[in-house]
């Protein structure tokens, strides 16, 4: 199994880049997993708590559980996925069946901070965006998908997104193998991730 990590500041388009890349390629041979179905399960909190946790810090992650997931679907077993509420803030009760496959991406924000996730990964890659486009994005989505208004996300980016990545996010660009530049779509990096995957593949 090749495991590829895409991390990457929130809204530098990592899912956009991972939507691109296996877009054309065989969905029995390539999966997906999003470090967001791994957020800690919250369930004994009230929900105005759980609004308050700092979603940026790498202990709201529950890297245990991840670690041991990608090792059972490297060793042919399936998994059941933790499916995860951005409106709740929270696990759902439902989880999704995950097939092992020939090729395996992890993406998400704090995917290369934990060491022992990250030397899982055959291929790191960093997604680049400016921060000023990555806020914007981000208020644009967050809006329009999950549920939140524009004091919300400001709030929470000069709270904790900001710092957060700072501390956490940015830094992990030098443990990348390959960074790509995403202020604009960038079809030419996309298009070298899914050589390398059709490589393997073939
Ligand atoms: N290169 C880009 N140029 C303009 N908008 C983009 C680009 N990449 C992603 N987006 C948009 O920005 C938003 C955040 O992208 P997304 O892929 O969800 O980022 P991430 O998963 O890194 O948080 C989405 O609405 C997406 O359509
Ligand atoms: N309940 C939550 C959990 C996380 N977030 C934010 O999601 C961001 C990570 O997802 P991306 O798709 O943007 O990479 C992260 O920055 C958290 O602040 C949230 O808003 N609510």
């Amino acid at each position: 199994m090749l495991i590829i990590g895409i991390g990457g500041g929130t809204g530098c388009g990592k899912t956009t880049v991972v939507r691109q890349i296996i877009n054309q390629l065989p969905p029995e041979e390539v999966g997906v997993i999003s470090q967001d179905s791994y957020y800690k399960d919250t369930s004994h909190m009230a929900y105005d708590e759980r609004v308050k946790i700092n979603f940026d810090h790498p202990r709201a992650i529950d890297f245990d559980l991840l670690i041991s997931h990608l090792k059972d679907l490297r060793g042919g077993n399936t998994i059941d996925q933790p499916v995860y509420s951005f409106v709740e803030h929270n696990r759902t009760k439902d989880t999704q069946l995950t097939h092992p496959r020939k090729v395996m991406i992890v993406e998400g924000i704090l995917i290369l901070t934990n060491p022992d996730l990250r030397d899982m990964f055959d291929i790191k890659i960093f997604v680049h965006a400016d921060s000023d486009e990555r806020l914007i994005r981000r208020v644009k989505r967050d809006i329009a998908e999950r549920g939140r208004d524009i004091d919300e996300v400001l709030d929470r980016y000069q709270s904790t997104l900001k710092p957060m990545h700072q501390q956490f996010i940015e830094p992990t660009k030098e443990f990348a193998d390959i960074i790509i530049p995403n202020n604009k779509y960038n079809t030419v990096a996309v298009d070298i991730v899914r050589t390398i995957i059709n490589e393997r593949l073939s």
